[in-house]
């Protein structure tokens, strides 16, 4: 698994850290709102569950399962909902949480799907983002890094659906997909 990793540009410790820093920002935001935080599974796993140990005060989570890479490393644009929330969203205040924003295709079609449920309010919250790569225009309310056009895999996100334990946040090989 680690001889296919090109370069680390994140380490635990600094993901760490910038975990940390969002959850103080989102508690400082929300203190006294009822917080529904969605994790976009399976990709944001991993950093949804660091990132909701470090909000203090009392949330709820629900997931959505959702793909639009398969085996490939370009998005097919075609979102598919493998699983909807448990629970309605209708006045809670809503944070998505993402592992990576890419061309946006996914947020685009999740942020239309959950808006048209009428939820109080809704934000974005990615660990990683690939401006360079977007199609579709997103506003993103709370960002880890931005990175460059390179794929990613650690922390959650996968290529082919490996490498997702891994504890850092990497780039892949050229050789490993191109073959
Ligand atoms: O901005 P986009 O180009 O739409 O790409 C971002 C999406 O791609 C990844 O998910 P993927 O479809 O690979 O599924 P996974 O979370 O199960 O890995 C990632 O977790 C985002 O949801
Ligand atoms: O760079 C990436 N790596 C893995 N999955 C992804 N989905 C969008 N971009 C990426």
């Amino acid at each position: 698994m680690k001889q296919d990793v090109a370069r680390i540009l994140f380490s635990e410790k600094e993901i760490e850290e910038k975990v940390i820093a969002l959850g103080n920002q989102i508690t400082k935001e929300y203190k006294g709102k009822e917080l529904v935080l969605i994790g976009v599974l399976k990709g944001a796993n991993i950093f949804m569950s660091d990132l909701m140990r470090k909000i203090d005060m009392p949330i709820t989570i629900d997931f959505m399962a959702v793909s639009s890479y398969g085996s490939s490393t370009t998005s097919s644009g075609v979102v598919k909902i493998l699983k909807d929330l448990d629970n309605s969203i209708e006045d809670k205040h809503v944070i998505i949480i993402e592992d990576i924003i890419d061309t946006g295709l996914t947020l685009h079609y999740l942020c239309e799907n959950l808006l048209s449920r009428n939820p109080k309010s809704l934000k974005i919250c990615t660990l990683l983002d690939k401006p360079e790569r977007r199609k579709v225009e997103l506003k993103v309310d709370y960002k880890g890094y931005d990175i460059p056009d390179e794929f990613i895999i650690g922390y959650g996100i996968d290529y082919a659906e490996k490498y997702r334990n891994l504890p850092y946040v990497a780039t892949l090989k050229r050789a490993v997909y191109e073959k």
